[in-house]
């Protein structure tokens, strides 16, 4: 594993110097039609197709800057006794059955007992159903303790918000050992030097408050944009206000809230409608960003301990053009076809990742997106070029590199989604 770097993200768009990603490993396949939807896919995945296509990105992200799985992260601090019983605690506060005791004894027994690099693979991949009890032999479950299907989008379950990790609180029950994981990641590797943050959720049965990394967005070091719909509540966004105003600071923070369809799931967060490209442009989903409707955006400003106000806005980019940042929108599917718009957006079109200011990976297969990107100055390259050094990504000033994605996408995210930044340059603006 490369060298730590400590937490650091004041931007979308900073050069980024390390990122955390995780090869979607059994957990994706572990997975029957019927409980497809309950793991939050349109689709059961073909796993040795989705591990090709993510090695494009994984392999295109080494050659630019730090990257580290989360199965070895998870791995190295799980060596540690001590850590390996607190981060089972945490998982039976979520999960309270594991500690429940049968004739073959409990789960977190058997999970105590294994090595640190078993533990981290079968926290992830899940632990098979042992059927030693008459409930469980008529079970139809497979599994004690579920797969983490959708760990491979690692932008959801922990965000870094500057120099702290917000720890998501998910949408949904199935997500949530992603969260303790990445939580515990962040205490205990002390590289990281940083501070795990986690919204008030006791007084939270019914699962109201929930925030989730693909609609928290680093503007710029004073602003944050977040999305508002089936993942990220209102509750949420406010306990992030409370925490900003606690913080009692004389700088003033920005928070401006882009409210969102609550379907198709296709817009289940913020970075599948909007993400940040350079410092003047970003890519949009028209019809939402651009005519947003009855969707409002609200612009909420903090400073020295209070809310200074909280107001509607015309659209986030009139927002974010008041606050200075004036962006050109490029269009996710194209300014002509709506039902082009449609399609790619859908196929997360507009969810890119951001390596640097104008540097940019998004997938290939969405064709008048990339034509955008073109018309907008992006040189386009593939990333198979990249990885065979046939390009040297240093003689562009801006590009895109094309990522393919017939099977990842069917997961319900693109490169934004399954990246986890750490650290970024600060942007000269
Ligand atoms: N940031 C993102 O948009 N992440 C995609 C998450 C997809 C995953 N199947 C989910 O429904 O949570």
């Amino acid at each position: 594993m490369s060298k730590i770097v400590e937490v650091n993200v004041q931007s979308e768009i900073g050069k980024l110097n390390g990122v955390i990603l995780h090869t979607p490993g059994e957990e994706v396949e572990n997975m029957t039609p019927e409980n497809a939807e309950r793991a939050l896919y349109s689709d059961i995945l073909n796993l040795s197709i989705a591990r090709k296509e993510y090695k494009q990105l994984s392999e295109v992200l080494g050659k630019i800057t730090k990257t580290y799985q989360v199965k070895d992260l998870l791995t190295n601090i799980l060596k540690d006794d001590a850590i390996k019983l607190e981060v089972l605690n945490r998982i039976e506060k979520i999960e309270p059955f594991i500690a429940e005791v049968t004739p073959k004894g409990s789960i977190k027994d058997q999970l105590l007992d294994e090595d640190a690099e078993n533990l981290a693979r079968l926290l992830i991949e899940g632990v098979e159903m042992k059927r030693d009890t008459l409930t469980k032999f008529l079970n139809k479950d497979w599994y004690d303790l579920r797969p983490l299907h959708n760990f491979f989008f690692t932008r959801d379950a922990s965000m870094s918000m500057y120099n702290e990790v917000l720890i998501g609180r998910m949408a949904n029950a199935v997500r949530d050992r992603e969260a303790i994981i990445m939580q515990s990641i962040f205490d205990f590797t002390p590289g990281f030097n940083t501070k795990t943050l986690s919204l008030n959720t006791e007084s939270d049965p019914l699962r109201k408050l929930t925030i989730e990394g693909g609609d928290v967005q680093i503007a710029r070091d004073d602003i944050l944009v977040i999305g508002n719909g089936m993942r990220t509540s209102t509750r949420a966004i406010d306990a992030l206000m409370y925490n900003f105003i606690n913080r009692n600071e004389d700088k003033v923070q920005h928070i401006l809230v882009q409210e969102l369809p609550h379907s198709p799931e296709s817009f289940i967060h913020l970075d599948m409608v909007f993400t940040f490209l350079d410092k003047d442009k970003c890519m949009v989903y028209e019809p939402l960003i651009m005519s947003p409707g009855n969707y409002q955006t609200v612009h909420i400003k903090i400073q020295h301990g209070k809310l200074i106000s909280i107001r509607r806005e015309k659209t986030l980019l009139h927002a974010l053009k008041k606050l200075g940042m004036d962006l050109e929108p490029v269009y996710c599917g194209g300014e002509d076809e709506t039902w082009n718009m449609e399609r790619e957006q859908w196929h997360s079109g507009a969810n890119f990742f951001c390596v640097a200011p104008g540097k940019v990976l998004g997938y290939a297969r969405n064709n008048y997106t990339v034509e955008a990107m073109n018309n907008a100055g992006f040189e386009i390259i593939r990333a198979n070029d990249v990885i065979s050094n046939k390009v040297d990504l240093s003689k562009y000033e801006k590009y895109m590199i094309t990522i393919e994605g017939s099977e990842l996408p069917r997961g319900g995210g693109g490169a934004r989604c399954m990246t986890m930044p750490i650290n970024r340059d600060a942007v000269e603006w």
